[in-house]
């Protein structure tokens, strides 16, 4: 899942957003203006239950070209008319949306069925299948309502349905499909249309959960390689953090937070979505980045074999991430291997590196972690597209994340690397024994520990400044 910039971030294009909703009210009932200027003023929902129900109050937001924007809510808080309005299907209260630059509110019906059928498909939780008509047919619906003729629309239909997985099925009946088939079906339809923007209204509440997961997979899949703009209403928050780019949170009518699935599980904006995502399964919402540790065991590959040692000695561990220029990640080593290379008088490190280490990059969802880390003794490397280290993720902190438990014990940090099981005697007496005049043949000392933090350039000079202290 790749999620777009923090929900405030400008959108960086100069074209408009695929939609502007602006200070939306939709209120069913009598005296519907006074009641949004009531609404306006403060008034509550309840407090105007006795004209009707203000389904939607005061929507304010944009969805950017190209993002999966959900709208999240329990049942009643208003998402499906928020979508109907969005759709010019029912007439907003008070307010205005614009579709690509077009405003859709307040025009003539004319005007609004032709920016509909360029602009705007409905994907439908129960499928809406014309039950007579084949799986092609049904594909190619609303181009034979735009009077495509039949050559063009019957390819286009073939090309959708062969993306959605349903190419050989062309010829047969909707009730010969599965639930998950069907959607697919109606998925077909509206991509075929070729419209940029989607709406989804529970489009995948009705399918059993295995065919759902992979319909929601497919769906970013597509939404990837289609770069279409897609409104996604649920009320299934595990869906709505996993599909959504931004996710609307209402309650009653009012969208309560509008953030990225990060934002609002690590920092919910009241008390009723902190309830809310106390039951979200986060592997499938957090990502490496979300949870990575700054490394200490680290150090610059020209150091070399008595500096990664005494790394090993002061820290009490068994490996050390080796970096090169611009912090690269260049592997690990090995108190083994290390030992046998200072006790060789070798000077470089290179033949001592290895790279059996697990290593993701930071937009790596924990669900994906999981099995790399049982897999490994060692933290799990996390590297930017230049294989720059950003830090590990410890074993028992992927746990800590997935529980939602702290890992904070009072200050001190977790240990992140297996102990080494060489008694440190050994480390101290062979840098000793192999000292030729440098740091270490100055007995009885306790070396300072190497514990860079920063780019390659600071961990040599770290080390330069450790070998000076010592000498
Ligand atoms: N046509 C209508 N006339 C009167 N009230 C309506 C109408 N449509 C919706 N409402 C009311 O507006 C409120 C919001 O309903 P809406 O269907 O938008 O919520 P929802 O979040 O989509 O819920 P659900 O998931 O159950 O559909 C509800 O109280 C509903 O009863």
């Amino acid at each position: 899942m790749t999620h777009t910039p923090a929900a405030n971030a400008p959108i960086p294009t100069t074209e408009p957003p695929a939609l502007e909703v602006r200070n939306l009210f939709k209120f069913f009932g009598r005296r519907a203006g006074e009641a949004v200027s009531r609404l306006r003023a403060g008034a509550t929902r309840d407090e105007l239950a006795g004209l009707g129900t203000a389904a939607v109050i005061d929507a304010d937001f944009d969805v950017r070209r190209g993002e999966i924007f959900v709208v999240m809510g329990l049942s009643g808080s208003g998402k499906s008319t928020l979508i109907r309005t969005l759709n010019g299907l029912l007439e907003p209260t008070s307010g205005t949306i614009t579709v690509a630059g077009e405003r859709i509110s307040g025009i003539s019906p004319k005007r609004l069925r032709d920016v509909r059928r360029r602009r705007i498909s409905m994907v439908f939780q129960h499928f809406a299948l014309l039950p007579h008509r084949t799986v092609l047919d049904n594909a190619a619906y609303a181009l034979e309502v735009q009077g495509v003729p039949l050559a063009e629309r019957t390819e286009r239909a073939r090309t959708v349905l062969e993306r959605v997985g349903l190419a050989g099925w062309e010829d047969k009946l909707p009730d010969e499909l599965s639930g998950g088939m069907k959607q697919r079906v109606g998925l077909a339809r509206a991509l075929a249309a070729d419209t940029d923007i989607l709406l989804m209204d529970e489009a995948f509440s009705a399918l059993d959960p295995l065919i759902r997961r992979e319909m929601q997979e497919q769906l970013i899949e597509l939404q990837q390689e289609l770069g279409k703009t897609i409104v996604f209403i649920t009320h299934d928050l595990n869906e709505a953090m996993f599909l959504g780019d931004r996710i609307a949170v209402m309650r009653d009518g009012r969208i309560v937070q509008l953030g990225t699935a990060e934002e609002i599980l690590t920092d919910p904006a009241d008390d009723y979505v902190a309830q809310f995502v106390q039951d979200v399964d986060r592997a499938r919402v957090l990502t490496a980045s979300n949870v990575v540790e700054q490394a200490r065991a680290v150090m610059s590959a020209s150091a070399g074999p008595r500096a990664a040692l005494r790394i090993m000695r002061d820290l009490q561990t068994s490996v050390v991430y080796v970096v090169g220029g611009g912090r690269r990640l260049l592997g690990v080593v090995r108190d083994r291997d290390v030992l046998k290379l200072v006790r060789n008088g070798v000077t470089t490190l290179d033949s001592a590196i290895g790279d059996d280490h697990p290593v993701v990059g930071p937009d790596e969802l924990l669900s994906d972690l999981l099995g790399t880390s049982v897999e490994s003794d060692l933290p799990i490397a996390v590297v930017d597209d230049q294989q720059r280290l950003l830090g590990v993720v410890p074993r028992v902190t992927l746990l800590a994340a997935l529980g939602n438990v702290s890992t904070d014990t009072g200050g001190q940090p977790v240990i992140e690397l297996p102990h080494t099981t060489i008694p440190m005697d050994v480390f101290t007496e062979t840098l000793h024994s192999t000292a030729d005049g440098d740091a270490e043949s100055s007995a009885g000392h306790e070396a300072s520990v190497t514990v860079p933090a920063t780019g390659a350039a600071e961990l040599d000079e770290a080390d330069a400044t450790s070998e000076r202290s010592h000498a």
